[in-house]
């Protein structure tokens, strides 16, 4: 039987979900529960008749997002929507992932779920809109806005660092975007007891909540403590010089400050995510034996 249905199966979080090892929690990939395709999500629906979905499957490109908006809405906009749709016909509540980049970071403190939403590219809007889309089409629904993931299990900054340091002796990194940067394996762990909770007869806070990981830090210095860790498992290493983020033009702006205030999550749910450099360590050590074995 299949307690948590996950949506997406090779992404970063579905692996993650997957890596804990829970026997009756299922990763659909999209050959079985396709976002674009409502009648797939139904098949898999009735097939696994889970009690809790978990939607991980998104477009996360930010920067390829501004050419692709069509595809980019199709898979955060439209398929949460039919998703949600499904959920609140088969009573099966819903988890939906969503992001630090609904908001325009302007806000000089952490940034509270209640906080007016201002997003500044296609993604942000996407999912955004998705987030609308699935609180006002299941009653039963849970959103959780994430920021900056990392874990060795796919692309994300600390791949990409790492990758760079191969090929070049210093990097510039920006220093003026803020954030608490949140390990996939601790999130999954988190997101399941999100679940439970969820689960229980009388649980009724349905609603938005922010869940990243405990400590923030500047992408630049996020970048140096990543070369620091590497340095002590003989991994690859660079230089990394501190820009402001006008240096580094990119198709979509990011916000500057992305960190997420989430003493809803805890009083609610009793979950919090430790220190992500704890991490931080495991993701590097991983890569750099990866990168070692031939
Ligand atoms: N990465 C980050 O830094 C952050 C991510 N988030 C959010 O967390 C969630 C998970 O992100 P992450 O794991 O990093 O994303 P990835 O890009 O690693 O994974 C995306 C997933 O989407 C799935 N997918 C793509 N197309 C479809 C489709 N047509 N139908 C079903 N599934 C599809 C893929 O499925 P398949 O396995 O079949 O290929 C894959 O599992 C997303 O909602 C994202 O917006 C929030 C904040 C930060
Ligand atoms: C590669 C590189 C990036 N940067 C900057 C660009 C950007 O502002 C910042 C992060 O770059 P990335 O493209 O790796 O990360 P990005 O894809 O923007 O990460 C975001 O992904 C989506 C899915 C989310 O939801 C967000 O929470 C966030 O995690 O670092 C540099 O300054 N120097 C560099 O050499």
């Amino acid at each position: 039987m299949t307690r948590i249905l996950v949506i997406g199966k090779s992404g970063q979080m579905a692996q993650a979900f997957a890596g804990l090892g829970i026997d009756d929690l299922y990763c659909a990939g999209r050959d079985e529960a396709d976002l674009l395709d409502p009648q797939s999500l139904e098949k898999a629906l009735k097939y696994h008749r889970p009690k809790i979905i978990i939607n991980a499957g998104a477009y996360t490109a930010v920067d390829r997002a501004e050419s692709e908006p069509d595809i980019c809405r199709a898979l955060n906009v439209d398929g949460p929507r039919e998703l949600a749709g499904l959920c609140n016909a088969y009573g099966v509540p819903l988890i939906h992932l969503s992001t630090d980049c609904v908001f325009d970071g302007r806000k000089p403190t952490p940034y509270l779920p209640s906080d007016v939403t201002c997003p500044m590219g296609v993604y942000g809007q996407s999912k955004l809109d998705g987030e609308e889309a699935v609180r006002s089409v299941a009653a039963r629904s849970i959103i959780v806005r994430v920021s900056w993931i990392f874990s060795h299990l796919a692309s994300n900054f600390v791949t990409t660092m790492l990758g760079l340091a191969g090929s070049r002796e210093s990097i510039s990194v920006v220093n003026d975007q803020f954030g608490c940067p949140t390990y996939a394996p601790a999130l999954a762990e988190a997101l399941v007891t999100i679940s439970d909770c969820a689960l229980t007869a009388d649980f009724q806070d349905w609603g938005i909540y922010h869940l990243a990981g405990a400590g923030e830090i500047d992408r630049a210095s996020m970048a140096r403590l990543i070369f620091e860790v590497s340095a002590r498992h003989d991994g690859p290493c660079a230089e990394v010089s501190g820009i402001p983020t006008r240096a580094y033009p990119t198709p979509a702006q990011r916000p500057l400050n992305a960190r997420l205030d989430m003493s809803d999550t805890e009083r609610v749910f009793s979950v919090s995510l430790p220190d992500w450099r704890l991490g931080l360590e495991e993701t590097v050590r991983v890569l750099i034996e990866e990168f070692d074995t031939p």
